[in-house]
C-alpha cells in the first residue's frame, strides 16, 4: 500500500515499484511523487499520461473501501491495494475536466502552484492524496479484526432462527394458517416485555405465511405497520391504501398485459383477409375459446373497465383528505381482489395512546363489509396495560387470541447469544466468560435479548477500539457502563426543560454536599435558576410532580418522608453520574445561561 500511496499524480498503471524508484529522487517520470513527499512545496507536473479517461476507471473504487472496513471483513489487504487506486484519482479528476491537464500543468504554465497535485483547478479542493494521510485508519485497520460479521448483532438484522420462541411461534402459527384456506384468522394480540422476541418472532411467521402462501397460490398477505412511526388513522390508513393501491396497480397491468396479448391473437385471425366477416367472427370465438370471454367486444370491455380502474385508483396523499375519504380509498383498495390481509400492528399501544381506538374499531368492523377481501389484525404491545383503554367491542374482537412473550431467563439469553456470535465473531475471539456475563446482565433487566446484543456488540466495538486481540470480561464491564451512561444521556437530552431545571436545581444541592434534600430545597434553588434565564416558574406542586416523574425515570432517588407534625416531604438524591448529566443539561441551549448563574446559586449556601 505505501507503494501506491505515492504515486498521486502517476498514472494509474503505474506500478507500485515505478513509484518506489522514484520516491526522493527526481527522475522525470516520476516527479510528481516528490510533491506526495513534501506537502505544499510547489511540485513539478503530474506525469503526462495522466489522462482524464483513466480519472473514469479509478473513480468506482472509490466505494469499496468503506464497505470493507464496514464489514470488518479481512479484505484490508485489497483495499489498501484499492486506496492506492483511490489517492491517485484526485489529481486526475484536477485534469480531467479541463481535458488536457497533464498538458497545462507544467510548471513554465503560469500558473502558481498548478502542478501541484493539492491545488485546487476548478474551485475543488483536492485532497492532498497520502500526505494529509497520517495513518489515522491504518493503525485500526491492521489489528485483527475481532468481528467477523457484526450486522448481525444489529437490531436490523432478522434471525433465521429465534431459539426459545417455538412454542409462541407455533401458537401464531396456528391461529394464521386459516388465511391459507381462506378463511379469515382470529385477531391476535401478542404482549411481551421490550426485547422478548415479538417483532422478530411475528415477522418470522409473516415471512412463512406469505411463502407458503405462493407455494400454494393462495392470495394472502401480511402489511407491517409501526405505530410508533405511524401514530394517526390517517396514517395507517393511507399507509395501507398506498400499499394496496400499488400491489393493485400490478395486478391490473398484468391482466391488461395478458388481456392485450390475447387481443392481438384474436385481432391475427380476425384480419386475416382471406376472410369474410362471419369467418371472422368465428375464428375470433375460437380464439377466445378456452378463455372467459365470447367476444372480442367482450375482451374490449374488461381491457377498458382495467384501464378506467388503474386511473381512478388514486394515491392519497400524507395529509389533507377528509378521513373518511381515506377509509372509503383503502377499503376499496383492499377490497379491489380476493386476499386475505393480516396487518401487522408493532407497537399498537402507541397507536392507542396517540389517536385513540378509532382506526382498530373501523379495522375490526370492516369484515363484514367487504366482499372479496378478509381481513385480520395482529396487534404487538409491551404495554399491558393499554386494553384498558379500549372499547370493549374493540378490546373482545382484537383479544380474540393472546399471546404473551415472557421475559428471557439468563440460560435463554446466553443460547441467543451463542447463536448469534457464531456468526458475529471471529473464532475463538470471545473468552468464555463473555456470553454468561452479557445474559446475566441482561436477565437483571427485565431479560431483554436486545440489551444482551447491544452489550455483546458494544463489548467487541470497545475490545476493537483498545486494539484487543480477543473480548474479554473487563469489555463487558465497560459496554455494561457506557450503555447505562448512553440511556441516560438520551433521557437527560429529551427531558422538557421545566425538568430539565428541576434536575439541575437537585444536582446542585447535590454538588453542594446536602443529602437527603427535600422538595423545598429543590424548589427554591428551582426558582432561582427560572429567574436566572427568565423561564415560567411552576408551583411547588407542579415542581413535586415533575420531581416523581424523575423518580420515575431513575434519574433521582425520592422517598415520601414523614416529618411529624410537619406533614410529609420528599427526599431525594440523585441517581445518575453528576458531571455526565450536567454537562448534558449545559448542553441545552436554554439552559446553557444557568453556567453563568452557578456562582449566585453557591452564595446561597454559603450563608
Ligand atoms: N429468541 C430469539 N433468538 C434470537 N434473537 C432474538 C430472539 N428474541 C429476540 N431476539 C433479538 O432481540 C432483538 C429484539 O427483539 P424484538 O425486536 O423482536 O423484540 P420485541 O419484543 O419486539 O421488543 P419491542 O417491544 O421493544 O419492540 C432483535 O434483534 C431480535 O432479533
Amino acid at each position: 500500500m505505501d507503494e501506491g500511496e505515492h504515486t498521486p499524480g502517476s498514472d494509474g498503471d503505474t506500478t507500485p515499484s515505478d513509484s518506489d524508484e522514484s520516491d526522493g529522487d527526481e527522475s522525470d517520470g516520476d516527479e510528481s511523487d516528490d510533491s506526495a513527499d513534501s506537502a505544499g512545496s510547489p511540485s513539478p507536473s503530474p506525469s503526462p499520461s495522466s489522462s482524464p479517461d483513466r480519472t473514469e476507471q479509478s473513480a468506482p473504487n472509490r466505494t469499496k473501501p468503506h464497505s470493507d472496513v464496514r464489514d470488518g471483513s479481512s479484505s484490508e489487504f485489497a483495499l489498501d491495494d484499492d486506496d492506492a487506486d483511490v489517492n491517485s484519482v484526485p489529481s486526475n479528476d484536477a485534469d480531467g475536466p479541463s481535458g488536457a491537464g497533464s498538458e497545462t500543468s507544467g510548471i513554465g504554465n503560469g500558473g502558481r502552484d498548478r502542478s501541484s497535485p493539492d491545488v485546487d483547478f476548478d474551485g475543488v479542493v483536492l485532497d492532498n492524496d497520502d500526505d494529509d494521510n497520517q495513518g489515522l485508519f491504518d493503525d485500526l485497520l491492521s489489528g485483527e479484526p475481532i468481528f467477523e460479521n457484526k450486522e448481525v448483532l444489529r437490531p436490523s438484522y432478522t434471525p433465521h432462527e429465534l431459539p426459545h420462541r417455538n412454542d409462541q411461534i407455533n401458537r401464531m402459527a396456528t391461529i394464521l394458517v386459516s388465511a391459507l384456506r381462506g378463511e379469515t384468522p382470529s385477531n391476535i394480540l401478542i404482549y411481551g416485555k421490550t426485547g422478548t422476541g415479538k417483532t422478530a418472532s411475528a415477522k418470522f411467521v409473516s415471512q412463512e405465511l406469505e411463502s407458503t402462501s405462493q407455494k400454494y397460490d393462495v392470495p394472502c398477505e401480511v402489511e407491517y405497520i409501526n405505530c410508533e412511526v405511524t401514530d394517526t388513522q390517517y396514517r395507517v390508513l393511507a399507509q395501507l391504501a398506498n400499499t394496496f393501491i400499488e400491489e393493485n396497480q400490478g395486478v391490473i397491468a398484468d391482466r391488461l398485459a395478458r388481456l392485450e396479448d390475447l387481443r392481438a391473437d384474436a385481432e391475427d385471425v380476425t384480419t386475416d383477409a382471406t376472410h369474410d366477416a362471419t369467418d371472422a367472427m368465428r375464428d375470433a370465438a375460437a380464439a377466445l375459446a378456452d378463455t372467459e370471454f365470447d367476444s372480442v367486444n367482450e375482451l374490449d370491455d374488461r381491457i377498458e373497465t382495467l384501464e378506467a380502474d388503474a386511473e381512478e385508483m388514486e394515491e392519497v396523499p400524507m395529509t389533507g383528505w377528509p378521513t373518511d375519504r381515506v377509509y372509503s380509498t383503502f377499503f376499496e383498495a383492499v377490497d379491489y381482489h380476493e386476499r386475505v390481509v393480516v396487518i401487522m400492528l408493532d407497537e399498537i399501544d402507541k397507536l392507542v395512546e396517540k389517536s385513540g381506538d378509532d382506526t382498530l374499531y373501523n379495522l375490526s368492523r370492516m369484515n363484514s363489509e367487504l366482499d372479496n377481501s378478509r381481513i385480520s389484525i395482529m396487534g404487538i404491545s409491551n404495554d399491558l396495560k393499554f386494553t384498558d383503554f379500549l372499547d370493549p367491542r374493540v378490546k373482545s374482537s382484537l383479544g380474540e387470541e393472546e399471546i404473551v412473550f415472557p421475559p428471557y431467563d439468563a440460560n435463554q439469553l446466553r443460547d441467543i447469544l451463542q447463536h448469534r456470535a457464531d456468526i458475529a465473531f471471529k473464532r475463538d475471539a470471545l473468552t468464555d466468560d463473555v456470553i454468561p456475563l452479557c445474559a446475566a446482565f441482561a436477565a437483571q433487566e427485565h431479560g431483554d435479548a436486545r440489551r444482551a446484543l447491544d452489550l455483546l456488540r458494544t463489548a467487541g466495538e470497545l475490545a476493537e477500539r483498545s486494539q484487543a486481540e480477543i473480548v474479554a470480561e473487563k469489555h463487558v464491564r465497560q459496554a455494561q457502563d457506557k450503555i447505562e451512561l448512553d440511556r441516560v444521556v438520551e433521557v437527560v437530552r429529551t427531558l422538557p426543560t421545566q425538568s430539565k431545571i428541576v434536575l439541575f436545581a437537585v444536582i446542585l444541592l447535590e454538588k453542594n454536599g446536602v443529602h437527603n434534600i427535600n422538595t423545598g430545597e429543590v424548589f427554591n434553588i428551582y426558582k432561582r435558576l427560572c429567574e436566572e434565564i427568565d423561564a415560567d416558574v411552576l408551583t411547588q406542586r407542579r415542581v413535586t410532580d415533575l420531581i416523581s416523574e424523575l423518580d420515575m425515570l431513575g434519574i433521582v432517588n425520592a422517598v415520601v418522608v414523614s416529618k411529624g407534625r410537619y406533614g410529609r416531604t420528599k427526599e431525594m438524591g440523585l441517581s445518575v453520574p453528576v458531571e455526565e448529566t450536567e454537562a448534558v443539561l449545559l448542553s441545552d441551549s436554554r439552559l446553557g445561561d444557568i453556567e453563568n448563574a452557578q456562582p449566585f446559586v453557591q452564595a446561597r449556601f454559603d450563608n
